[in-house]
């Protein structure tokens, strides 16, 4: 279990590029028959990938979670972003393909992550925060997931926004995710872009090839520094901090969000000629 403290918006300005990265960037999400899990404490949010081969899965709760299960106090949202996946939850098996998501609510038991084809294995992203009552376990699909269409091609930032746990969709405690894919020659995301004090995020880059990047920027929005992010990379983003980034090619990128409220569009714009 990979551990990270919150950070004050006041100590992210002098930390170096290694800082930077050992605070906010999350790498190796995936690889092949493991789980590969993140605890953040900003809102304890739990980012966690997990790629079977072979033999199930299971997320293990334990001694991080005071000796519970892993879903006795938390809700989560699994999105697959490659192959085919399935998810079986106390009993009832759930077949997921790429861009299908499932939620599963407090108090599942026995939750085991499989790849039926084993020429085709599922990359599962999971993002878990702590729950206080059960809500209905149930897959979205791509087509159940509300969908906007944002940006325009002369801004390089035409893209679609699909929002799977969203009150709108499906009821969750606090989780709040989706996936945005940007359209070939669109290269930024969430500009102009946004804070929300009440809520932190993460995001997931994926489909930016080998040699693709996105150079995501983060910090207060007088006061801006940048991780530059490969594929299949997560990057926390505190409340206080700017979440945007520009690739070198079109992309995906999966959200999640957790906190105060599940207002998605509780947000406090920031103004272009204020960015620093
Ligand atoms: O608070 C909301 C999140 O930052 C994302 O949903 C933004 C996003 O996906 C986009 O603009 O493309
Ligand atoms: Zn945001």
């Amino acid at each position: 279990m990979d551990i990270r403290y919150s950070t004050h918006a006041a100590d992210y300005p002098a930390y170096d590029t290694a800082t930077l990265r050992a605070r906010y960037l999350i790498d190796g999400v995936f690889a092949p028959g493991a789980i590969r899990m993140t605890y953040c404490h900003d809102d304890r949010m739990v980012v966690a990938g997990l790629m079977p081969v072979g033999a199930p899965l299971r997320p293990e709760g334990g001694a991080m979670f005071g000796g519970l299960g892993f879903f006795d106090r938390r809700e989560a949202g699994i999105f697959v972003i490659a192959g085919t996946g399935r998810i079986t939850v106390d009993g009832t098996a759930y077949d997921l393909v790429e861009a299908d998501a499932l939620y599963i609510g407090k108090g599942a038991r026995d939750v085991a992550f499989e790849s039926p084809d084993p020429a085709d294995p599922a990359k599962f992203y999971l993002v878990s925060v702590p729950a206080h009552r059960a809500c209905p376990t149930r897959a979205i699909r791509k087509a159940d997931a509300r969908t906007l269409e944002l940006g325009t091609v002369r801004d390089a930032n035409k893209r679609q926004l699909r929002q799977y746990l969203h009150p709108d969709v499906i009821e969750t405690c606090q989780l709040c995710m989706g996936q945005t894919d940007l359209y070939e020659g669109s290269v930024w995301n969430t500009y102009p872009c946004h804070t929300h004090e009440r809520r932190m995020e993460a995001y997931l880059y994926f489909g930016l090839g080998e040699d693709g990047r996105v150079f995501h920027y983060m910090g207060k929005p007088d006061e801006t520094r940048h991780l530059v992010l490969g594929n299949e990379q997560a990057v926390i983003s505190p409340s206080w901090s700017i979440h945007m980034g520009s690739g070198t090619r079109n992309y995906s990128f999966i959200w999640a969000m957790a906190g105060e409220n599940q207002e998605f569009t509780d947000m406090d714009m920031v103004k272009p000629q204020d960015l620093r």
